[in-house]
């Protein structure tokens, strides 16, 4: 057994870990942290975590105990605060998944670019945590920089066919629509029931910071930096991201060579149901479990792919991908603890 914490449990991301966590065989929890819940029992916040846990939530000023205690944490805060807690902890043995987007990049110029903070701690000893790209580098990490939820769905979609050099990587556009949670449980006017409720828009274009990870991914696969168009979208939905990626295939291109890039890279990956050419992966199939779910479709009159993705933003997209990474860092198998049927309908 290994003892973990989470720092900002009481956010949808930490929730989610939680839930996850309390059922993990080779995990106990001892810790989990809120300034503004301190002191109350995490199922007073939670209540469908009654009976569940004794959990009480702490201050982050007990970090330095609840390191101590703790072989890995997880930090679920917004970003520009796992850095802090990354700093606090670099001497110690302890090691750490952040669910943010502080250690998500190698080229920390970037980060402050697209979040408008600066990096107090550049050249950490951090990795990228998308298992299914990094999985040698994940093993040995000290900070593990989780992915991020649209990118999940995004990179996920168009790895193998910037792998395989089956794309023209100058004609990349990603479309994406997320369910409310993935802002958080803070409210805020757009996903204030009014304005969410019956409504459907896009927001960010151009400017998500989500597009600068998903170029740094695919770059890293490409061998040269690309650049690509990505514009998310809000959904009247709790949970769920399905990502729609566009990209005009090489002459030649046919369609068993767009299934077979998708067959050689995820042929073998616990997570990644290849639901196959003409498929159309939903929210709905994928709803509370860590599966990504693909399907693609090309259009002979353009000569484009079409990939269509659908993750569970709060599992795949955060908490159970942080799972898994946990898995692979202690060298558990990969599914220990994520063996999730979706809940459907
Ligand atoms: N929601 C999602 O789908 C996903 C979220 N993430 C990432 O996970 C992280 C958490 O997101 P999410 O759970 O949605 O956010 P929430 O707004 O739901 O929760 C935020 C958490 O951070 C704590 N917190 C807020 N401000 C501070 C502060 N100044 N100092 C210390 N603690 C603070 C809150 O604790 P309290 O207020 O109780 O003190 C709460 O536990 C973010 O970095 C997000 O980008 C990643 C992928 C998907
Ligand atoms: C619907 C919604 O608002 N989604 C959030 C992204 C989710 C998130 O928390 O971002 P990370 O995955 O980078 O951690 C947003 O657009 O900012």
């Amino acid at each position: 057994m290994i003892k973990v914490s989470i720092i900002g449990a009481t956010g949808y991301a930490g929730a989610e870990l939680v839930k996850l966590l309390l059922q993990h065989p080779k995990v106990t929890l001892t810790h989990v942290t809120s300034e503004s819940h301190q002191g109350l029992a995490l199922s007073e916040v939670y209540p469908h975590l009654f009976g569940l846990t004794n959990l009480i939530l702490e201050s982050l000023q007990n970090l330095p105990t609840i390191a101590n205690d703790s072989d890995f944490i997880f930090i679920a805060l917004p970003h520009g605060h796992a850095m802090k807690v990354g700093l606090a902890l670099q001497d110690t043995p302890v090691r750490i998944i952040d669910l943010g987007a502080d250690y998500r990049f190698n080229d920390t110029t970037i980060y402050e670019t697209w979040y408008h903070v600066p990096h107090t701690h550049p050249n950490a000893p951090s990795v990228y945590g998308l298992a299914e790209l990094n999985r040698e580098a994940i093993k040995t990490a000290k900070i593990i920089g989780n992915a991020g939820c649209y990118t999940t769905a995004s990179i996920l979609a168009l790895a193998p066919l910037i792998q395989h050099k089956l794309i023209d990587t100058n004609s990349i556009i990603i479309d994406a629509k997320s369910g409310t949670s993935g802002a958080g449980r803070s409210p805020k006017q757009d996903t204030h029931y009014p304005e969410f409720y019956d409504a459907f828009k896009a927001y960010g274009v151009a400017t998500h910071r989500h597009t600068p990870e998903i170029e740094q991914a695919l770059s890293d696969l490409n061998g040269a930096p690309l650049l690509i168009n990505f514009t998310p979208h809000l959904v009247p939905m709790s949970r769920g991201i399905l990502a729609t990626a566009y990209a005009t295939l090489h002459a030649k291109v046919t369609d068993d060579d767009v299934t077979k890039t998708f067959e050689t890279m995820y042929g073998k990956e616990p997570f990644v149901r290849l639901r196959g050419e003409g498929a159309y992966p939903n929210t709905k199939y994928v709803r509370g479990s860590n599966f990504i779910d693909l399907g693609w479709h090309i259009d002979p009159r353009t000569h484009r792919v079409i990939v269509l993705s659908a993750i569970d933003n709060l599992v795949k997209g955060a908490a159970g991908q942080a799972i898994q990474n946990l898995n692979i860092a202690c060298g558990y198998e990969e599914t220990t603890g994520l063996q999730l049927v979706p809940m459907y309908p």
